[in-house]
């Protein structure tokens, strides 16, 4: 590719791509795995008045936020969206999502089906909705017990809200069975490829197609 050529594809706006799913059918396994592959992508990261897991960090996985700090950054219209999802409240800080896709990166999101419907209010055109499903839910409690990181409790919460989480697969623009995690993440590869390439997303070709008629 010509070094002109390289210059101008640079110019494109970031990708908004989200993955909701119900709790455990491996959302953040195959984030993780697609952004070790894509350093030129980001994950945003969400705040919530959840308790941190045993190995959680505090700016990594989450902003760990108690309650008073959520509800300041609702008023303070911080959050691009926010949800109450299962006994806690998650939200996605608006600065770095935006500062991100005004650098042209690709930001992904995990985030529940309340917060697909609220990004898709805001920004319709950039977004990507992923729907990821389990193989099936004997699959899903057992994948939810071997991440051994919430209560039995905890577990069955989740799971009995599954099949209403599981209802919205159909608002998404794809959906993917993650029975075989690289099968999965080769999907995810391939969708994340197409969606890079859509006519309207890359800005720089009107230009670039009138210098090629042009001659120049
Ligand atoms: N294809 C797979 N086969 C077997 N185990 C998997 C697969 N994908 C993910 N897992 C495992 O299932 C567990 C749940 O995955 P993960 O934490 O990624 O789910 P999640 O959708 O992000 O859940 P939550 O919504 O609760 O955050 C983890 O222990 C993960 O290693
Ligand atoms: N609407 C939002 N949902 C979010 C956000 N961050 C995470 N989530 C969803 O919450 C559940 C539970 O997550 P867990 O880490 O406690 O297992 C899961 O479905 C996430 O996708 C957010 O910012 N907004």
């Amino acid at each position: 590719m010509s070094e002109t050529l390289r210059t101008i594809k640079q110019s494109r706006r970031g990708l908004m791509i989200v993955l909701s799913s119900p709790s455990g059918a491996g959302k953040t396994t195959l984030t993780r795995k697609l952004l070790a592959e894509h350093p030129d992508m980001t994950m945003s990261v969400s705040g919530t008045t959840r308790a941190p897991r045993p190995g959680e960090r505090d700016g990594v996985d989450y902003y760990f936020l108690t309650k008073n700090q959520f509800s300041d950054m609702i008023n303070e219209d911080e959050f691009l969206e926010h949800a109450k999802v299962f006994d806690n409240f998650y939200g996605t800080p608006r600065g770095p999502v935006e500062t991100a896709l005004g650098e042209g990166k690709d930001v992904v999101f995990d985030i529940d089906w309340q917060g697909a419907q609220q990004l898709a209010e805001a920004a319709a055109d950039d977004l990507v909705k992923i729907f990821i499903l389990p193989p099936n839910m004997r699959e899903l409690e057992s994948r939810l017990k071997t991440r051994a990181q919430d209560s039995d409790s905890v577990i069955a919460k989740r799971m009995s809200k599954s099949e209403a989480e599981i209802s919205h697969w159909a608002e998404y623009d794809y959906v993917i069975v993650n029975e075989d995690v690289e099968t999965a993440l080769a999907e995810l590869r391939m969708i994340v490829a197409a969606e890079r390439m859509r006519r309207r997303r890359q800005l720089w070709l009107s230009g670039f197609v009138k210098s090629l008629i042009s001659g120049a």
